[in-house]
């Protein structure tokens, strides 16, 4: 059911949007109504980047924004930040609308409460290491006793410590990420925005990262909101996924559940590129169990990948017990070893 904007959801939801839309062409002030929108779909001299897009993004989880390039990933990104600004719809920050803050209120929830990281880093070619992590901190007024003390904290969280002195130039790609994000914490934002930041970088040292940002998120529990085009990115990094193509949204949901029941063709198309047995855990693919006492039982949150090997080596079917204790199915050998074949087929054409 379509939810009403300003309908306020319950407290677990840090941003939210409403009927989002964003409208690109010649005369937008034209295209005030929702109805208005719909008609510019069709009109050819328009160009609508989002379309009527409503979610919830849970306090502390790192919801990513997946699709590929032209879906209108980084349109969403910036409406939600308001650095464009939606053609119609409401964006809520813990329920309060941001889309009606004058520019004075905008400024103040950038400054305090959000911060962004983007693919080409964007750092100040003229600062040092220490100075542009401790640019937020500055721009906000800090004094320089809580600058010296957040700028070494913060580099030291990243890895950096040591290379604070160092001119950007003076890093490698990665390393120039990482300041990125420690620039992005110095000021304890409640929102972190990320537009493609490993983008640019290559693939091991994109993983290297990606890892980082689990460790960071795990540590800080802030609320991200991540942008990419790489699905396996998204799967390894995201509480919630939403996929979207051409300004829509087409699926939304945990990776576990989009992996398990993509939606069509074109999210299928995704998946069909991801080893499987990372993603589901046990209780999904568990069939109804035929016993009550098995030898060997897993949790039914645990990886296929991750029991692989004890299931493989069981005599029989082995029980999967649910969080309190009781065992809700059981999974066998074969199973286990057709995923893992199928996810071997997958890696190998990757
Ligand atoms: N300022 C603008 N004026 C007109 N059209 C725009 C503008 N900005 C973006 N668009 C169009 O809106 C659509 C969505 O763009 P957006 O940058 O949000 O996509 P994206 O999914 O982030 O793509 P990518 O992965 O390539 O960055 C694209 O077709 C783009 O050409």
């Amino acid at each position: 059911m379509k939810k009403e904007i300003g309908q306020l959801s319950d407290s677990s939801v840090k941003l939210s949007c409403r009927n989002l839309w964003k409208l690109y062409g010649p005369f937008p002030e034209r295209f005030a109504q929702e109805s208005q929108l719909r008609q510019a779909l069709n009109s050819g001299r328009e160009f609508t980047a989002l379309r009527d897009i409503n979610l919830d993004i849970r306090h502390g989880e790192i919801f990513v924004v997946m699709g590929l390039s032209g879906s209108g990933k980084s349109t969403l990104l910036r409406c939600l930040t308001r650095l464009v600004e939606p053609s119609f719809g409401e964006v809520l920050l813990d329920g309060a609308p941001l889309t009606s803050l004058d520019a004075q209120g905008l400024m103040n929830i950038r400054r305090h409460k959000m911060a962004m990281v983007f693919q080409n880093f964007a750092l100040l070619p003229h600062l040092t290491v220490a100075e542009n992590i401790g640019l937020p901190l500055k721009i906000r007024g800090s004094d320089t006793a809580e600058i010296n003390r957040v700028v070494p904290e913060m580099t030291a969280l990243v890895g950096l410590s040591g290379m604070s002195q160092r001119l950007p130039h003076q890093l490698s790609g990665g390393q120039q990420q990482r300041v990125g994000l420690a620039r992005a914490l110095a000021g304890d934002p409640e929102l972190l925005f990320l537009d493609e930041p490993f983008s640019a970088l290559d693939p091991l040292i994109r993983r290297e990262l990606q890892g980082e940002v689990i460790r960071l998120q795990s540590r800080l529990k802030k609320t991200m909101i991540f942008v990419t085009h790489d699905f396996n990115e998204a799967v390894r990094l995201g509480d919630t996924i939403v996929i979207m193509k051409d300004g829509k949204v087409v699926q939304t949901g945990a990776p576990e559940d989009i992996v398990a029941n993509p939606i069509d063709d074109y999210v299928g198309s995704f998946v069909a590129g991801v080893d499987q047995t990372r993603v589901i855990s046990c209780g999904r693919i568990a069939i109804p169990a035929k016993s009550s006492a098995y030898a060997v039982t897993v949790d039914d949150r645990a990886k296929i990948v991750e029991v692989a090997d004890l299931v493989a080596n069981s005599n029989g079917p082995v029980g999967v017990v649910d969080q309190s204790g009781h065992v809700s199915g059981e999974i066998d050998a074969t199973t286990v070893l057709r995923m893992l074949a199928s996810g071997s087929r997958e890696r190998l054409a990757s």
